[in-house]
């Protein structure tokens, strides 16, 4: 019987008590571990000092969540504005050198809402700001309320691209989803495919046309309703069967030595 796999999973640089921290909402990890049957692993913020293909030997895939902050925009060719703010340049530089070794390694991948921006950039693509402001465009921000359940709401309708990875997964042409984001993708990285879309055009979901694993990013949040909403259950179950697939084939290093 092959070991539960390991995830690693995203954090944010945050101050709480006058007290700096690296911290992960309770959501993704409760989804890693009850949705995918993963068991998941903080990655401090803590950029070039990590030895990020030594922890990639030891895990079996990576969950990349959402957050408040957005990713500097000096990493796609923009000027620095208040209106891109608030930022976390300690996560962008531990997240985006982590999203192209675990690709290169075909480490399985679920990038999610800041995360899945981040793969945009990553590899080489572009991110508007504020896009409700922009012609035509719904207004993707989170809900005003003091609950999360109702920030977290199911939504707006998308559409899944026909013969698409989220597609198979789904086995649907279309889900609705939550929407909790003021950002977007401009250019799309060429080597991403688009998977989904909204009703206003935004790109929704994406897949690495490249990478010999499973590796997908939304804009969305299915770790939040994984307990009870079917798409989010679904997407979260083929990442947990990918990352058991890995934890199949890697070797512990305990026994890599005998
Ligand atoms: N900051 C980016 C990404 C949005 C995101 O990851 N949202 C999740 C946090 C939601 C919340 O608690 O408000 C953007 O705004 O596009």
């Amino acid at each position: 019987m092959s070991a539960t796999p390991i995830v690693l999973v995203s954090s944010d640089n945050r101050v709480f008590d006058h007290v700096r921290w690296h911290a992960t909402p309770a959501q993704y990890l409760e989804a890693v571990l009850y949705g995918s049957g993963a068991i998941p692993l903080m990655l401090p913020s803590l950029g070039g000092a990590l030895d990020l293909e030594t922890i990639l030997d030891r895990v079996d895939g990576v969950l990349l969540t959402g957050s408040r902050s957005n990713v500097h925009p000096s990493l796609y060719g923009v000027e620095p504005d208040v209106k891109y703010e608030p930022y976390d340049e300690a996560r962008d530089a531990t997240t985006l050198p982590l999203i192209r070794k675990a690709i290169a390694r075909g480490k399985p991948l679920l990038a999610i809402c800041r995360g899945y921006q981040e793969l945009n950039v990553a590899l080489g693509g572009s991110l508007h700001t504020e896009i409700q402001e922009f012609d035509g465009r719904m207004d993707h921000r989170a809900p005003i309320s003091d609950h999360q359940d109702e920030r977290y709401a199911i939504r707006h309708r998308i559409e899944i691209v026909p013969g698409s990875c989220i597609g198979r997964i789904m086995d649907s042409d279309a889900i609705a989803v939550n929407s909790l984001h003021r950002q977007g993708i401009a250019e799309l990285s060429p080597r991403l495919a688009i998977e989904a879309t909204a009703p206003d055009g935004t790109i929704e979901a994406v897949r690495v046309a490249d990478a010999s694993g499973f590796a997908v990013g939304v804009q969305w949040h299915p770790e939040y309703w994984v307990g009870s909403d079917n798409a989010s259950s679904r997407l979260f179950q083929a990442f947990g069967e990918a990352v058991r697939a890995e934890a199949a084939t890697r070797v512990p290093q305990s026994l890599a030595a005998e």
